[in-house]
């Protein structure tokens, strides 16, 4: 990744100035969620909150939307796609020759071979044309106030241009598009089970979002930034982010010339590591450590407030750590902060409400054996493989008043 050329897109400013785009994505998906009132369907909140992590890593990518939130069963096409390239991370590490060999079959005999394989091709193709088509039209987006990434990276003068051929744009553009679709919707999809699960929390919760929504009216107008000062619900997203693990597999580090020195200071031990060896750690073990996590199953947003909290800060590594730590970070507690607020304001839990929600969301064949994780594919995979699914019921003149003004 081109990680200087890129910084700009990131930043807490940057995020700010997005918020149309993202509230604009969040209407439909708080409407589409109201439409589920009227029937008695389960909703696959992954797929759901796929399209929607989707819909925005595309317009944020290329300012092109695909409307996956739209359609009857939030096209999980995508998410599949990327899934597939994860589930095939273990071989694909290890036998490094055989995605070569695959990646220079046309794609009908790849997808005859691997069927997942072959839609991470097609992903891989369509993402290296929609770079093509921004090359193309990249004179277009020069004068506006925000310009999508791929455009403004085409045109960034910290980019030789050997760097900004279509072929390795691509590359990072595809990066991009899983990196935010796979982790938001795994985010977003447990927070709805951790929320009905937990009812002290959802009801903590409930109370600090009145104090920046008072009336369900404020809902949509909220600013991030009047967000950013909520500390539970802060905490409720790093909890979310530390029992998803961001990503479970280890991410490796190899320090080129000096030794790395680590000291277990409890033991009175040291080890010396060699330069040039890879030294890894999966997150998952780092947040069962019960030292610092006790409890570390429990749902427990607590651990995150005051002097204590601050200290965990350094045992969290869901979003990474060092000079590779998630470029999206300011992006996935944005949009995290809004979902989570504007939901957790309209909706109430079977067990918790402020007595003027729209309507209720409950756990459908969910529990919490399912939302534990089962294996390691780059992400975590969970007992479950269908994921959260809820149902949403109630409503009457609320819903009706609530939407009126809606843009859908
Ligand atoms: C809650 C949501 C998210 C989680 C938990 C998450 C987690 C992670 C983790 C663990 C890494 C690897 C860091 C490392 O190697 O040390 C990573 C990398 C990355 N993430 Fe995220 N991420 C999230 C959302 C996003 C979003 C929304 C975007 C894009 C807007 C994004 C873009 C990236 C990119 C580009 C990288 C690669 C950085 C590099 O290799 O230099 N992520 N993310």
């Amino acid at each position: 990744m081109r990680r200087a050329a890129l910084l700009p897109y990131f930043s807490t400013a940057y995020v700010r100035k997005l918020q149309p785009d993202f509230q604009e994505r969040l209407d439909v998906l708080l409407k589409r969620m109201s439409n589920f009132m009227d029937t008695d369907e389960a909703v696959n909140a992954n797929c759901m909150f796929a399209a929607f992590s989707n819909d925005i890593m595309h317009i944020l990518s290329f300012g092109e939307c695909f409307h996956k939130l739209e359609t009857p069963n939030f096209d999980s096409v995508e998410r599949d796609a990327s899934l597939s390239g994860a589930q095939s991370f273990h071989v694909m590490k290890r036998i490094p020759w055989f995605n070569n060999v695959m990646m220079t079959l046309p794609e009908a005999v790849a997808s005859r071979l691997s069927p997942p394989l072959g839609s991470y091709m097609r992903q891989k193709r369509k993402t290296r044309n929609q770079v093509a088509q921004a090359a193309a039209l990249k004179d277009e987006w020069s004068e506006r106030e925000i310009v999508p990434i791929f455009q403004g990276l085409l045109d960034s003068s910290k980019l030789p241009p050997e760097e900004k051929s279509v072929e390795r744009l691509s590359q990072d553009a595809q990066m991009l598009l899983m990196a935010g679709t796979l982790t938001m919707a795994s985010t977003l999809e447990h927070m709805v089970y951790w929320m009905v699960d937990n009812p002290d929390v959802l009801r903590k919760l409930k109370e600090e979002l009145r104090t920046a929504m008072p009336s369900l009216d404020d809902v949509r107008r909220v600013p991030i930034a009047s967000l950013e000062s909520l500390p539970y619900l802060t905490a409720v997203i790093k909890e979310s982010v530390r029992l998803i693990y961001g990503n479970s597999t280890p991410h490796f580090r190899v320090d080129p010339s000096q030794p790395l020195v680590y000291e277990d200071k409890k033991a009175g031990r040291k080890w010396v590591i060699p330069p040039k060896t890879s030294v890894g750690m999966t997150s998952v073990l780092l947040h069962h450590n019960e030292d610092n996590f006790p409890n570390s199953y429990i749902f427990d947003p607590d651990r995150w407030l005051g002097e204590g909290g601050k200290k965990l800060d350094k045992y969290m590594v869901g979003f990474g750590k060092g000079s590779r730590i998630c470029l999206g970070l300011n992006q996935a507690y944005g949009i995290s902060r809004l979902v989570l607020a504007q939901i957790w304001r309209l909706w109430a839990s079977p067990e918790v409400s402020t007595g003027d929600e729209i309507g209720v969301l409950s756990l459908y064949n969910t529990s919490f054996h399912d939302v534990q994780m089962k294996g390691d594919f780059f992400v975590a995979a969970y007992n479950k493989p269908q994921g959260v699914e809820f149902k949403a019921s109630l409503g009457g003149d609320r819903k009706e008043n609530f939407f009126v003004s809606s843009p859908q």
